[in-house]
């Protein structure tokens, strides 16, 4: 009777034993996600020729997590260190409320300042008394209640940017705790790092997370120093490819910049970072925060949600802000399952400041942004084939920020008259089946 009996307990007491020790490389009910974290070959050899993914595949994490880039809100960019518990609870409360989460905004991240300047018995980590004295992990059940997600923030060094503990050295401990408390997603700064290299500093909290036995994603912040493109998407979920984005035209068309160098290497998994938004914080105009979150979401960023993550006050939001962030159609090219970085393709006027951007989505289709970052308002116009569609097939054309179809028969070029640093952006898709090539 005995050996029936052990048949049967096999498979359980092989399920305990993977709970309680995950493989180091992923955790099992993860493999099926990263069988799928694999970039389709584009369907022609000229979209191949202009949206480069060569530089992707090798490198994924395979956690699972990521498939489309993140989506959420962060309290960096509008409330620095001006945060507690309530803020946290009220944003959550916001985007359940205006209808964000329900687009997908579902992480919510606390960025910098949460923790209490000293760890407390045993070098634990613990939250301000003052700012978040009901803890962590009653916030985490909060925010889980709402359907939402929570993230954290710590350093890659001995201090926090703003001079709390880092977790620099304090890898397992730090990571055990965070998922002990039910986060879901780290942010891992680089301040006061000792001079170590990025590469040292980073795979372990990566180890330690995935010890740990819970799904948290993780967002590396070496802001670009050590072109973490190149390495990091063996290492995180994401890696932020530039320095602190700042709520003004300049900063965000540099960052668009570079972070567009490193697009061959995005993909499901793993994802350039140009940092938050800046939408509804009040430094650029309408047209340039749509300009801001067409490009970003184009280029799948996932700043830590570019990603695609909200940097203002959702709980105080103008009607303006809201039309940009709840943009469906524009939120789908970021998300979309293909999972390819848009790019620049081609500047044409002065300077080549008439921009075009586009990049392939699933469906055969294309995305394609005009971008006027010129002083004057242009007509910018595409030839078809330069941008990697067929020049002599029709295609129907969507304008995303109108919510129409304008034509269901352009074919050879498409132009459009943009206002001053305005961006309009389509999908372009085949009126007829394109033939592999
Ligand atoms: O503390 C939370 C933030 O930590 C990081 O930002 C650190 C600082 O970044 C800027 O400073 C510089 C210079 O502008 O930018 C580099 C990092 O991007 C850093 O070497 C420089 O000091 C900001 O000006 C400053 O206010 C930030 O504290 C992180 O990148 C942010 O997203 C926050 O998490």
């Amino acid at each position: 009777m005995e050996a029936p009996r052990l048949r049967l307990r096999l498979p359980f007491l092989l399920l305990v034993a993977l709970v309680v020790s995950p493989p180091a490389n992923g955790w099992p009910p993860v493999a099926a996600a990263a069988r799928r974290m694999r970039i389709e070959p584009l369907p022609t050899a000229a979209l191949r020729r202009l949206y480069d993914t060569s530089n992707y595949g090798k490198l994924q994490l395979n956690n699972g997590l990521a498939l489309t880039p993140q989506m959420g809100w962060n309290s960096w960019n509008f409330f620095a260190c001006n945060i507690n518990e309530a803020v946290i609870r009220d944003t959550a409360d916001a985007l359940v409320s205006t209808g964000l989460a329900d687009l997908g905004y579902n992480y919510v991240n606390i960025d910098d300042c949460w923790s209490n300047v000293k760890r407390g018995k045993g070098d634990q980590l613990l939250p301000d008394p003052k700012t978040f004295p009901s803890g962590i992990k009653a916030l985490a059940d909060y925010v889980h209640g709402k359907g939402l997600k929570l993230g954290i923030y710590s350093d890659a060094g001995i201090f926090t940017c703003q001079v709390r503990p880092g977790s620099l050295y304090h890898e397992k401990d730090d990571a055990a705790i965070f998922a002990s408390w039910g986060v879901d997603y780290l942010k891992y700064d680089n301040c006061y790092n000792l001079g170590i290299k990025p590469k040292d500093r980073y795979p372990p909290m990566r180890d330690a997370l995935n010890s740990t036995g819970r799904q948290i994603f993780y967002s590396l912040c070496e802001w670009g120093q050590d072109d973490p493109a190149l390495w990091a998407g063996k290492v995180g979920n994401s890696w932020r490819t530039t320095d602190d984005i700042q709520d003004t035209w300049k900063s965000m068309t540099d960052i668009a910049d570079k972070n567009n160098k490193w697009a061959s290497y995005a993909g499901p998994g793993g994802w350039n970072d140009p940092d938050m938004l800046e939408v509804g914080n009040g430094g650029m105009t309408f047209a340039e925060y749509r300009a801001h979150f067409s490009i970003w979401s184009l280029m799948k960023a996932s700043t830590h949600w570019a990603p695609l993550l909200i940097g203002c006050d959702v709980r105080n939001m103008t009607k303006e802000t809201m039309e940009i962030l709840s943009n469906k159609e524009v939120i789908q090219v970021n998300q979309d399952p293909l999972g390819v970085q848009g790019r620049r393709i081609l500047g044409q006027g002065k300077n080549g400041c008439q921009e075009v951007w586009a990049g392939p989505l699933s469906g055969n289709r294309l995305a394609v942004a005009l971008w006027n970052r010129c002083a004057e308002s242009a007509n910018i116009t595409v030839k078809l084939p330069s941008v990697g569609l067929d020049g002599s097939s029709p295609y129907s054309v969507r304008d995303l920020w109108k919510h129409e179809t304008l034509s269901e028969n352009v074919v050879g070029t498409f132009g459009a008259q943009v206002d001053v640093h305005d961006c309009k952006m389509y999908i372009f898709t085949p009126a007829v089946t394109v033939a592999s090539s």
